[in-house]
């Protein structure tokens, strides 16, 4: 088994960068259940500068729509919230539903999964695509109108004047994600939250709604976009987090990331992950397991369980975010990184082995990446 010195926490480092527009400092939320309290999200920090899409990646549940949720303020009264959540300057968390509402206003908004749980479906969708800028107090009839004419246009709606007094179940999937973008963007956010826009769409719809969506961030609006699927993150953000059970266990500038995960658990997702060009030839890996949500405090690393380069330490010690010299960009919460020297005996310790210290079996084809 190798071991290794705790790596040094990220601490403060230094002041916030001038552009910052989202900065998430320890944010916690934990949801009472019948079962007792489960923490959903577990002191997490992301930051998005102006202009730059954010992805968050990992399995289900590991936390990714309740953080995105405690942003925008719209978590359900059996959550509770700690942390920090400046935006633009302003500490959101401590206000009130409706104060939060004001103050974020126009400067963020959220696309949903399924449009049709997003829509009223009883409310012409011109009417919904243009809410925004009545609630702020538009009171332009002909203004409104030419905004939201506009607005469809740009979302890719093709005759749009005929659609502004169309229902929802009168479009296809597709043109329903456009509405809810379009009533998303009308009033201009500074930040766009999109929760799996794409998800229950299919393939060639997808890749409509995600070029829709690059197009207007170019406008220098910022992006969280959260996705289960790696190759929609690798394409279509600047930096991605990895969430699993609740932490964020590996970030960095998507290129390196996909270039040198360093996360057992990036690694497996990667690994995980179909891809088109080379699929006949690849076989995928499922990672073995699967996540487990706690209560409070947890000892060791979550993922020690399921990760075949676990040691002693692992079970111990619950690692915080590091970098290390090759990028102080790129953060990981693990003791024995991959593409590392001691992350890669490690794993070949416990492949001679044929276990890791959770008793977890090696696989003959877990090899490194
Ligand atoms: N209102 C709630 N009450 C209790 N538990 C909740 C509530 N909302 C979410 N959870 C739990 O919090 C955890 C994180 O859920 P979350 O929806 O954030 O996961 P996710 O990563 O977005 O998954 P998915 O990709 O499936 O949407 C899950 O265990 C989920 O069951």
């Amino acid at each position: 088994m190798v071991d290794t010195e705790r790596p040094e926490p990220l601490s403060g480092s230094g002041d916030p960068p001038r552009d910052l527009l989202l900065d998430v400092k320890d944010l916690s939320v934990e949801f009472d259940t019948g079962h007792g309290p489960l923490r959903a999200v577990d002191g997490i920090s992301l930051q998005i500068r102006t202009g730059e899409r954010l992805g968050i990646v990992g399995e289900s549940g590991s936390g990714k729509s309740v953080a995105a949720r405690a942003v925008m303020g719209l978590l359900p009264r059996t959550a509770r919230t700690t942390g920090q959540i400046d935006f633009a300057g302003t500490e959101l968390l401590g206000l009130d539903p409706n104060q939060r509402r004001t103050l974020l206003g126009a400067d963020v908004s959220m696309v949903f999964q399924d449009p049709m749980t997003a829509l009223n479906p009883v409310v012409r969708v011109g009417r919904q695509i243009s809410e925004g800028l009545r609630f702020h107090g538009s009171n332009d009839r002909q203004a409104v109108r030419e905004a939201t004419l506009e607005m469809m246009r740009r979302v890719g709606i093709p005759d749009a004047e005929a659609r502004l007094r169309a229902y929802p179940f009168e479009m296809s999937g597709g043109m329903r994600q456009r509405i809810c973008i379009a009533a998303a963007l009308i009033c201009g956010p500074r930040l766009l939250i999109a929760d799996e826009p794409t998800t229950a769409l299919d393939v060639t719809i997808q890749r409509q709604i995600l070029d829709v969506l690059t197009d207007m961030g170019r406008g220098g609006m910022s992006m969280l976009l959260i996705t289960h699927n790696l190759g929609v993150a690798a394409s279509r953000t600047d930096r991605v987090a990895v969430m699993y059970s609740g932490r964020v266990v590996e970030t960095a500038p998507t290129a390196d990331l996909f270039r040198t995960p360093r996360h057992p658990y990036t690694v497996g997702l990667m690994r995980s992950m179909p891809r088109l060009a080379d699929a006949p030839h690849t076989r995928l890996v499922a990672i073995p397991g699967r996540q487990v949500r706690s209560a409070g405090p947890t000892q060791g690393c979550r993922f020690a369980d399921r990760c075949a380069s676990a040691q002693p330490k692992c079970l111990r010690i619950e690692p915080d975010l590091t970098t290390d010299d090759s990028s102080p960009d790129h953060a990981y919460a693990c003791f024995f990184p991959r593409g590392t020297a001691h992350g890669e005996a490690a794993l070949a310790s416990n492949r001679a082995a044929g276990t890791t210290a959770a008793g977890l079996s090696v696989p003959e084809e877990e090899v490194s990446s």
